[in-house]
């Protein structure tokens, strides 16, 4: 019992002190369950997250561009590697996270569940999504778990890498004709809102940032994060010379902030419970890799094994 308790109060003293939870510390039953769900979910999502822009792979418009592509998506493999190792060092096992995504019982972003239907699309998502994935992680690198907040370092740095190639691309793009143009203006319109969604619902309908916010999990709330990816993505938008899907888009002196249309929350959540364009495609996509990669999998166990015996 005296045990436990000085165990709880060493975890308490990490968190006020600002120190990091390492995999070896005692942490209360919620904390580890939180973590292994949001880290999971982000493993998740980088994975899922390979296939929109993995569609344009084999149709890049040259050598350049494919390159670019390819070291991109194998980034996004990477992520989800370290993320699903830093899960498992608080004993999730990853066989079990793999089941749990491609049988509906863990999430990914619903960023992910938009087709890619123009070239156009993989400039916006590098510009907007991983301009938001970045705006909502590099306060996790400050995260209070350690080897998610220092996966989260190299991940971030990866992720402006992927950020400025979707920039440059929208760039070279709207140097060209008319109808390059049009292709950016009309892709930006596709993924301006799904962008605002990846920060999660408003913080009143949030059920875990209180918590979270509390454990030093999450730094800040959703909607400061969202309010944040608006005020920086504005001027990038006026750069580039397109603008974004919202009438109610102004400057806000008073505020000192962009002030922006409602989400539609509603089509957040249908995506959220699987009826979004692309969720069914997707989970059947990463079960057929995963079905097909089985005997990769035996035969690495194999391996092993043999090597144990020697
Ligand atoms: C902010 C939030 C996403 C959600 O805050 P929380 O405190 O955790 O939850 P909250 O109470 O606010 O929400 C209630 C419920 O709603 C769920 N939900 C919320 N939002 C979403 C959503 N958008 N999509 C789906 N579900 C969402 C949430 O899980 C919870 O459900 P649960 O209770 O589990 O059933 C947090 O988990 C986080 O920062 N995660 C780390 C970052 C991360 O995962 N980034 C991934 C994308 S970036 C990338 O992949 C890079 C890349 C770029 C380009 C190409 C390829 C790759």
């Amino acid at each position: 019992m005296t045990a436990t308790v000085s165990l709880e109060e060493h975890f308490e003293h990490t968190i006020e002190r600002d120190q990091r939870i390492e995999p070896r510390d005692w942490v209360p039953e919620g904390y580890r369950k939180t973590m292994i769900r949001q880290i999971a979910q982000h493993a998740h999502s980088e994975i899922i997250g390979m296939q929109p822009e993995g569609n344009w792979i084999t149709r890049a418009p040259s050598l350049r561009r494919k390159a670019i592509l390819l070291a991109k998506v194998q980034d996004e493999a990477g992520h989800g590697l370290y993320l699903y190792s830093a899960a498992a060092t608080l004993g999730a096992d990853r066989a079990d996270l793999t089941d749990k995504l491609i049988n509906g019982k863990q999430k990914y972003s619903s960023i992910f569940n938009y087709p890619t239907l123009t070239f156009a699309d993989v400039g916006v998502i590098g510009w907007l999504v991983d301009g938001a994935a970045i705006c909502n992680q590099v306060p996790l690198c400050r995260s209070s778990y350690g080897p998610y907040a220092r996966a989260m370092i190299r991940i971030c740095k990866e992720e402006s890498f992927h950020q400025r190639q979707g920039y440059e691309l929208l760039m070279t793009m709207m140097k060209g004709t008319d109808q390059q143009r049009e292709m950016v203006q009309e892709a930006v319109n596709r993924w301006w809102w799904p962008s605002l969604m990846m920060f999660g619902p408003p913080d009143a309908d949030s059920p875990n940032t209180a918590q979270s916010m509390a454990w030093k999990i999450k730094r800040h709330t959703n909607d400061e994060l969202r309010q944040r990816f608006v005020d920086m993505s504005v001027p990038q938008a006026e750069a580039l010379g397109v603008t974004f899907p919202d009438p109610d888009l102004k400057w806000n002196a008073a505020r000192g902030h962009y002030d922006f249309g409602a989400v539609d929350w509603d089509e957040f959540k249908n995506v959220l419970k699987g009826n979004g364009p692309c969720n069914a495609s997707r989970i059947a996509h990463r079960r057929r890799a995963h079905e097909d990669g089985a005997w990769v999998r035996e035969a690495a166990v194999a391996h092993a094994e043999k090597k144990e015996r020697k």
